[in-house]
């Protein structure tokens, strides 16, 4: 049987613009979601109030409804670390407060990680709160130790702000294990960009108990 070819101007079915998406499924699906909600916080931060928000924020509340009528998980555990890599803040691209950084192996014992932050982290006016800095440390330490076979928790962070981190500039995050002692693990780390380092930090954390684990 052949196709009806459509009269000119009249869109193919084969249009790839009317093509249904392939219907997103798990971490794939929770992760466009996520972008998709990334996108209107960053919009709300930006927007000057518009006359119809009651209207706007109402289709909000409706399509979080929706969402929330397909269930929910329960809260991430030490024994899901696929969950918590998927939902954490900093690198979870199924969570709409993660940038997201993208982290993997820099070739040299470490972790590197890039991401470009935009008006919902600000701090000080077009650049970056320096407690959203010492987040994204905090956890690329924790990866760094991670890498390096130590699954722990931060006892002490020192955070050093050397300049002011740009907002809507791409910044790099480092992370290293220094060195480890019975439970306590160091490391540390960067954030940089082109203009060289702007934040530095150094922690101490303690391998998770055995019984914990
Ligand atoms: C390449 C890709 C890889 C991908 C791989 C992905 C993996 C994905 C990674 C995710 C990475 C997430 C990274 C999140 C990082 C957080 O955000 S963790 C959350 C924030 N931290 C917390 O909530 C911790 C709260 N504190 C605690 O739970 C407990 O105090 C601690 C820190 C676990 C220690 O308690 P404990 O296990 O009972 O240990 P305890 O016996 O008291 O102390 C052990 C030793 O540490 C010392 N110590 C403990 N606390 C302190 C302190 N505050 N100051 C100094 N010393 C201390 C003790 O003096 C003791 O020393 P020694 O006597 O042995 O010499």
């Amino acid at each position: 049987m052949t196709e009806p070819v459509p009269a000119e101007g009249e869109a193919s079915p084969a249009d790839p613009h009317l093509a249904p998406e392939p219907a997103p499924t798990g971490a794939e699906g929770i992760a466009q979601l996520a972008a998709a909600a990334r996108r209107v916080v960053d919009t709300v931060v930006h927007a000057d109030p518009p006359a119809d928000a009651a209207l706007l924020a109402a289709k909000l509340h409706a399509i979080a409804d929706e969402i929330a009528g397909s269930g929910r998980i329960s809260p991430p555990r030490w024994d899901n670390p696929e969950h918590n890599r998927d939902h954490n803040p900093v690198t979870g691209a199924a969570n709409p407060l993660a940038p997201p950084l993208t982290v993997s192996a820099d070739g040299t014992g470490g972790v590197v990680g890039t991401a470009t932050l935009g008006f919902p982290y600000q701090g000080p006016p077009g650049h970056v709160h320096g407690g959203i800095s010492a987040l994204l440390l905090d956890h690329v330490l924790g990866i760094a130790n991670a890498a390096a076979g130590h699954r722990a928790m931060t006892a002490w962070l020192r955070v050093s702000y050397h300049r002011p981190l740009p907002l809507l500039t791409e910044c790099t995050v480092r992370g290293k294990r220094v060195s480890s002692e019975g439970r306590k693990i160091r490391a540390t780390g960067t954030i940089s960009t082109g203009h060289g380092t702007h934040v530095s930090a150094e922690g101490l954390f303690v391998a998770v108990r055995p019984d914990l684990a």
